[in-house]
């Protein structure tokens, strides 16, 4: 799918310095914050105290923009209504944590955030820009919008440009596929076959979606969390994972599928759906759709 997006720089400009400008504070937060809340999310997973500490600052934050009249996270069931100050304006879909079973053992996580300019939940169309900060030895920060996709080095809550106009590399070299392996289908079985016998290509599985996505715009490569025999939608979740993770990879020239399609033409009928996750290069994505077709 092309993207074509030009509308609400500023505002989106205003979103994303946002997100940088908190960066600091949820990563100064995490070391008190490993221990397990007694809730669990609306996907029934158990919450961090991190999870719900970020989740409460970004909607503090982003809902208190002039541009934005809904947020949405996966910690909280319902869409928050905002002080926005218009009638209709963008809505703000968070992951405020992803890949937070990754604190306990001192690993990669990150943010991700997806707008769209409809109600929620909204349609991959409706994006209008999305992002994610990785919190890795160094905190970076990767947009994508009407100027396509950069990658910035978050210091000190700012975000400093490091690369524009960020593509997939053309000799693709990384795969992270999650979920357990017997409870893979067996057509996608077969085609982690198919990767596995490239010699070109190495397992890279770190257990957080942001990270191994990162890999993957760094190496080039495919990044899935396919339908499983026991959870045939998959894991991850289409408004807060799946749609801005595919907006940021088909602006950085790749594709994403949902095994069939691609994710931003997924409908969505419910603001935690869950969808099997498929992005990366475009030729290992075509390949897959043929071999789950
Ligand atoms: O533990 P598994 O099955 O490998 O799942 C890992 C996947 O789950 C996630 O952690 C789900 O995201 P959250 O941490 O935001 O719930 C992804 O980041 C990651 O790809
Ligand atoms: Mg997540
Ligand atoms: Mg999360």
């Amino acid at each position: 799918m092309a993207i074509q997006v030009d509308s609400y720089p500023e505002e989106i400009g205003e979103i994303f310095d946002t997100v940088a400008a908190l960066a600091p504070a949820i990563r100064e937060a995490l070391p008190g914050r490993r221990v397990q809340n007694d809730e669990t999310n609306p996907s029934g997973e158990t919450q961090l105290a991190a999870d719900a500490y970020a989740d409460e600052l970004f909607l503090e934050e982003l809902g208190s923009l002039d541009s934005v009249v809904e947020y949405a996270s996966e910690e909280r069931t319902k869409v928050v209504p905002t002080d926005g100050k218009r009638e209709t304006g963008l809505s703000v879909a968070i992951d405020p944590l992803d890949g937070s079973s990754n604190l306990k053992s001192n690993n990669t996580m990150g943010t991700i955030v997806a707008v769209y300019d409809a109600p929620l939940p909204a349609e991959g169309a409706d994006l209008v820009a999305a992002a994610y900060v990785l919190f890795g030895p160094i905190t970076t920060m990767m947009t994508a919008d009407a100027d396509g996709v950069t990658e910035y080095l978050v210091d000190d809550g700012q975000r400093e440009l490091l690369e524009e106009d960020v593509r997939l590399p053309d000799d693709p070299s990384v795969y992270g596929f999650g979920g357990r392996v017997p409870d893979w289908t067996s057509d996608f079985a077969t085609y982690a076959e198919l990767v596995e016998a490239d010699e070109s290509m190495k397992l890279r599985y770190g257990g957080a979606m942001i990270g191994d996505i990162n890999q993957v715009l760094t190496y080039g490569g495919i990044f899935a969390y396919p339908a499983l025999e026991s959870a045939p939608v998959g894991k991850l979740r289409l408004q807060f994972e799946g749609n801005p993770i595919a907006f940021i990879i088909e602006s950085a020239g790749g594709r994403s599928s949902d095994g069939s399609q691609s994710l931003l033409e997924v409908e969505p009928t419910d603001l935690h759906q869950r969808v099997p996750v498929h992005v990366g290069n475009d030729e290992l994505v075509e390949q897959l759709e043929t071999v789950l077709g």
